[in-house]
């Protein structure tokens, strides 16, 4: 079986929660996680499925974790063909930029080759002040997905 990735964007930590939280409903499906909080497009394998956490910060920009892994996968981009993903994104609708960083990435990898599960779901903390809560009820929908 192959492993998931989950990869996060976050400075202020809820979206690295949001994907231990995700992380344990999929191991309680039985499946093997690894979770990348400093992502190194080097370690994680493009074959399989990613899962990417990611809030927004700035105006619209990524968290500073993610850029780097970001930026590989733009100036290197690996062979997608058999890369399935999900991006979860975090943001706060009182900025004009709500959630630019994840619906950007669900861009990127399209872009790239790799195939989307689902659309983008994005969580805005203004109505989910606990945004765990906001992708259980995802979850509970996409789980046969994974
Ligand atoms: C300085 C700052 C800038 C932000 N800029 C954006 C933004 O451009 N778009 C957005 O949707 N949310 C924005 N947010 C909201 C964050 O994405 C939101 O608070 C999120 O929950 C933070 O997640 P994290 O704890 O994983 O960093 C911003 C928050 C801060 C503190």
């Amino acid at each position: 079986m192959s492993t998931i990735h989950l990869i996060t964007g976050s400075t202020l930590g809820g979206a690295e929660y949001v994907a231990d939280h995700l992380s344990d409903l999929l191991q309680e499906l039985g499946k093997d996680t690894e979770i990348h909080n400093h992502p190194n497009l080097n370690d994680i394998d493009p074959q399989g499925t990613w899962l990417v956490v990611t809030s927004t910060h700035g105006a619209g920009d990524y968290p500073e974790n993610i850029q780097p892994f970001i930026a590989q996968l733009q100036d290197t981009p690996p062979n997608t063909q058999a890369l399935n993903y999900s991006v979860i994104a975090i943001g706060d609708s009182s900025y004009d930029t709500f959630c630019g960083a994840g619906l950007h990435c669900h861009e990127l990898l399209e872009d790239i080759g790799a195939t989307a599960l689902a659309e983008c779901l994005t969580i805005d903390v203004l109505r989910h002040p606990v945004p765990e809560e906001a992708v259980e009820d995802w979850f509970e929908d996409h789980k046969h997905l994974f």
